[in-house]
């Protein structure tokens, strides 16, 4: 493509940051060949639709097929490969099998040529921009509270006696049990500040901490738990919390929904299993079909409009012009 091209893709109006990498940027997960790259393409076309000013990175296992790297490098998204990471051997049962997988999201802490960074799962789309949070005062780790009211906590002592941190009076922790459970975050949102240091000492913790039934999620809670600093709801909405805590949930206000729930992942959506018959669920479910289908949205598409250019990924040529210093700008919605 013409370097005139190239800089004219480079300046979609709105879009543009001052010179200078990024150091912020959204963070993903995706493993397998599977259906999942449909909720990583659904992701980076909705930070698209909220205009966020930084790129999304899709940190992908060995086993991610190249068609689905070229389709999400086609849709903006930096597409970095990682090594999977493994719990120690243990007899755990995951609530989910494939949960052990999971734990590869702890690579993204080497990601160090950003300073601060928001993690997404790719089950989870963001209508409202939330470039917001990569403002919050460093040294903290922020997440949204997780729920223990669904079957999946059913192995915890919280579930056994009906408590749940999101209505803590409603079943109150009783003293013969001891302290009540920390602030338990849900891991499939969270604003992090990647580091060396802590990525090598998250390693080594984990070789001596024996798995559980939310794999990484309770190891990050674990070892979070000094800095974990819950945001809002809106900001991660875990589904489950529609039913089981309507009163803390003001849809309309929600900027981020995390299709958690079994059988609400969209590209997978059924409608059989239980609760995905209610309203609301239909509703954030054709939400999610309404930003994926939406051509509009994408990424060459969008760079392309009026230029007349062949639909190809334009990370190689800004890579090697933001090497090169010619680029005074770099597209701030690589993925979005
Ligand atoms: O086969 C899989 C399973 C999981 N994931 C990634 O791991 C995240 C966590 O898994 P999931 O969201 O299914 O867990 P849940 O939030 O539903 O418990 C997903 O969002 C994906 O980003 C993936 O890429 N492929
Ligand atoms: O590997 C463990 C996973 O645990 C979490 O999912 C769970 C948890 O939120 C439960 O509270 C819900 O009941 C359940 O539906 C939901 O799947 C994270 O969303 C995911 O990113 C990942 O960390
Ligand atoms: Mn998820």
């Amino acid at each position: 493509m013409a370097p005139e091209l190239v800089q004219a893709a480079l300046k979609p109006a709105g879009f543009t940051k001052p010179a200078g990498l990024p150091s912020r940027a959204y963070v993903t997960f995706l493993a397998g060949d599977g259906d999942y790259v449909k909720g990583v393409v659904g992701l980076a076309k909705g930070l698209r639709k909220v205009e966020t000013a930084y790129p999304l990175i899709v940190a992908v296992l060995p086993d991610v097929p190249e068609e689905h790297r070229r389709i999400l490098k086609s849709q903006g998204c930096i597409v970095r490969e990682i090594e999977p990471v493994y719990p120690p051997e243990n007899q755990t049962q995951f609530a989910m099998a494939y949960y052990v997988i999971n734990y590869s999201k702890l690579r993204i802490w080497e990601f160090v040529e950003y300073t601060k960074m928001i993690y997404l799962d790719g089950d989870i789309q963001v209508y409202d921009n939330i470039d917001h949070l990569f403002d919050l005062p460093d040294g903290h780790f922020y997440a949204v509270m997780d729920c223990f009211c669904e079957k999946t906590w059913s192995h915890t002592p919280q579930y056994k006696i009906g408590y749940c941190q999101q209505c803590p009076d409603k079943v109150t922790w009783p003293d013969e049990m001891g302290q009540p459970p920390s602030l338990y975050f849900n891991a499939g949102m969270f604003v992090f500040e990647p580091s060396i240091s802590t990525y090598h000492d998250l390693l080594k913790t984990l070789k001596v901490t024996p798995p559980t039934p939310f794999a990484e999620q309770d190891f990050l809670n674990m070892y979070f738990k000094g800095i974990y600093k819950p945001i809002p709801l809106v900001y991660n909405l875990v589904l489950a919390m529609l039913w089981r805590h309507p009163e803390n949930v003001e849809l309309d206000k929600v900027k981020v929904v995390h299709y958690c729930a079994a059988g609400s992942k969209p590209w997978r959506y059924t409608g059989k299993e239980e609760n995905m018959q209610r309203e609301d669920i239909k509703t954030l479910v054709e939400k999610w079909w309404g930003i994926y289908n939406d051509e509009s949205l994408d990424y060459i598409k969008s760079l392309a409009d009026g230029i007349d250019a062949e639909p190809v990924s334009l990370q190689p040529f800004i890579a090697a012009l933001s090497e090169a210093g010619a680029v005074q700008y770099v597209t701030a919605p690589s993925a979005a």
